[in-house]
């Protein structure tokens, strides 16, 4: 539904993308996950038709909307748009907002459909509230209903729930997978925060500096990270320097494969790495104990290694326990240490 192609884009001195390709499939919800800065905003504005498009081409639905030689302007591209800030016309009701993109419907058959579609938000009874009387939850609501009820090809979301609390927004995500899910609809969705891409993408498409650093199903970037950088990004995880020698990196926690024969390596251990061992493991001893109720956090020092562990597992130990741990190899990654 949504390819691009070869697209670099600077301001000025500032090269915001490099030579991106993303494609999006009919239903498919992609997130654009990445530290402030990578360029995932610029990348949906171009998508949009909001910026100007410097090189390489954006297609829909096979058609070509922009490139060297010029651009479908954003209102005649078919796609929805969702920002953080809801972006509600204040003078128009909830009705009229959701209305906003009908107008190629009769004025009757336009109220018909803010009315279903409010009906399906869950905002029937305010259909003539103005934006200013919402929470930002209906706001944001009302903002999905008025990019969705045009019957868009794509729906592009930046940020959507950023200005939420965290209650809302956990709603929120729900109601807006379902309905995506529902009309099946391709979306692009902006997120820096791992957990809201996980919980809502098919696919996640991981960029740093303007480039995608991997893209893969959820899980996979999780388990299988390519980089220090992939691994890093999802939760809290401890990072330590060794030495590959013979294709081996050996220190307090094991031996470990490493990805390269000998030279610096670095090595990304999760929190969720380490468990109580029953017989066996290497000894650590408590550097920190903290109960987050389900779970406990804990610093752990294994030989000269300080590490940060996370388990729900028994009562909480006291700073100066010995306590034997293994770890999970699967939570372990190594790589060769960037320069
Ligand atoms: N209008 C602009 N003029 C100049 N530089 C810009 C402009 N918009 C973005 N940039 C720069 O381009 C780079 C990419 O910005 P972009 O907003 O696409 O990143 P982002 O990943 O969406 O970040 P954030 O999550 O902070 O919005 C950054 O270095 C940013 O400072």
């Amino acid at each position: 539904m949504l390819s691009i192609e070869g697209v670099s884009h600077a301001y000025g001195a500032v090269q915001a993308l490099k030579t991106i390709d993303l494609h999006v499939a009919p239903g498919e919800v992609v997130c654009l996950l990445g530290p402030s800065g990578c360029g995932k905003s610029t990348l949906l504005r171009l998508a949009a038709g909001l910026e100007p498009l410097q090189q390489g081409q954006v297609k829909l639905a096979g058609q070509v909307v922009a490139d060297a030689r010029g651009s479908l302007p954003p209102e005649r591209r078919r796609v929805g748009m969702v920002f953080q800030d809801f972006a509600l016309f204040p003078h128009l009701t909830v009705s009229q907002n959701i209305a906003f993109g009908l107008t190629d419907l009769s004025k009757a058959d336009q109220q018909d459909r803010a009315r279903q579609w409010g009906e399906r938000i869950g905002m029937a009874e305010f259909l003539d509230a103005f934006p200013h009387t919402l929470s930002g939850g209906q706001q944001q609501r009302v903002a999905l209903a008025r990019a969705l009820a045009p019957g868009p090809r794509l729906v592009l979301m930046d940020e959507p729930f950023s200005g939420l609390d965290v209650t809302l927004r956990d709603r929120l995500r729900d109601t807006t997978l379902a309905l995506l899910k529902e009309t099946g609809v391709a979306t692009v969705l902006v997120t820096h925060d791992p957990d809201e891409a996980m919980r809502m993408a098919d696919r996640i498409v991981l960029m740093r500096s303007g480039q995608v650093e991997q893209a893969g199903a959820p899980l996979d970037l999780y388990d299988r990270p390519v980089s220090a950088f992939a691994a890093a990004f999802f939760g809290s995880v401890t990072q330590i320097d060794a030495q590959a020698r013979a294709g081996i990196v050996s220190n307090d926690l094991g031996r470990f494969d490493a990805p390269i024969m000998a030279g610096p390596v670095t090595l990304i251990i999760r929190q969720e790495a380490f468990h109580r061992a029953l017989d066996g493991g290497v000894m650590a001893v408590v550097t920190q104990a903290r109960s987050l109720g389900r779970e406990q956090l804990l610093g752990l020092r294994i030989g000269a290694l300080d590490l940060t562990a996370r388990w729900g597992e028994g009562r909480l130990p006291t700073v100066g326990d010995r306590i034997p741990v293994v770890v999970d190899r699967h939570r372990v990654h190594l790589f060769p240490k960037e320069t």
